[in-house]
């Protein structure tokens, strides 16, 4: 793909395969979550998210989406309990969305897209730094919470506010949902979504893919259709 993947036609998910050939492997993300299929499994404990604002660095557009960055060097924002075991720190969340409100969510449950879906990214304190953990099979949980439209910050910024009230969730083994798409992420569903006003989606929608001095294109439709479920168990945190 001449310079990098993307979502255009010519380096988008369905040609990701050509650099990235785990593209098609057992464990890809994202899914459609068919929820009268999914186990409840009382094993799973109730998700534990603590995130202190003074951890946010910066928000930035990376040409995929846009990103706040968090410090990670210390144990101050981080995800324990849910389906994981051990210490995941927060890293960065970003977000994904369609041109329109019919779609732009990655999973979908039921076969319904949500018009955008939050991925909040913590590392597993296990191994040394997020670039390392990365490779690892248990190295990373994402937080995936849905957007839909109703009618309703960047240091200091406290990623609690974007936070359904209820933390119901389902889990499955997957992958990263961009490329390097590695098979490293176990996957937190939210069931509940949060809202974003149609005001807040066109923002997301005035945002670039092109850099500056570039033919304008708009940043959206930066998501990846769900992928083969391949056996996978996906599991339920309340009845
Ligand atoms: O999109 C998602 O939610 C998964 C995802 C999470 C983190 C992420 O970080 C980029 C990255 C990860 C590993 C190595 C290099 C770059 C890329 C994708
Ligand atoms: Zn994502």
């Amino acid at each position: 793909m001449s310079g990098g993947w993307g979502y255009a036609e010519h380096n988008g998910p369905d040609k990701w395969f050509r650099n990235f050939p785990i593209a098609n492997g057992p464990r890809q993300s994202p899914i459609n979550i068919v929820s009268a299929e999914a186990a409840y499994d009382h094993a799973l404990q109730p998700l534990a998210l603590k995130y202190d604002p003074s951890n946010s660095l910066d928000i930035l557009n990376n040409g995929h989406s846009f990103q706040v960055t968090f410090a990670d060097d210390a144990d101050s924002s981080t995800l324990t309990g849910g389906p994981v075991s051990g210490t995941y720190r927060l890293k960065q969340f970003h977000f994904h969305w369609g041109s329109s409100d019919d779609k732009g969510s990655e999973h979908t449950v039921d076969s319904k897209m949500f018009p955008a879906e939050l991925h909040l990214v913590h590392w597993n304190t296990a191994y040394p730094s997020f670039s390392e953990a990365a490779s690892k099979p248990d190295g990373l949980a994402v937080v995936g919470i849905f957007l839909e439209g109703t009618q309703t910050s960047f240091a200091d910024f406290d990623p609690s506010v974007l936070l359904p009230d209820s933390l119901d969730y389902w889990t499955y083994d997957g992958s990263l949902t961009t490329p390097p798409l590695l098979q490293s992420v176990t996957w937190i569903v939210c069931k509940q979504p949060i809202s974003i006003s149609s005001v807040q989606m066109e923002e997301f929608r005035n945002l670039l893919f092109s850099a500056e001095g570039e033919p304008e294109r708009y940043m959206v439709d930066n998501y990846r259709s769900p992928q083969p479920l391949k056996g996978r168990k996906i599991l339920r945190s309340l009845k």
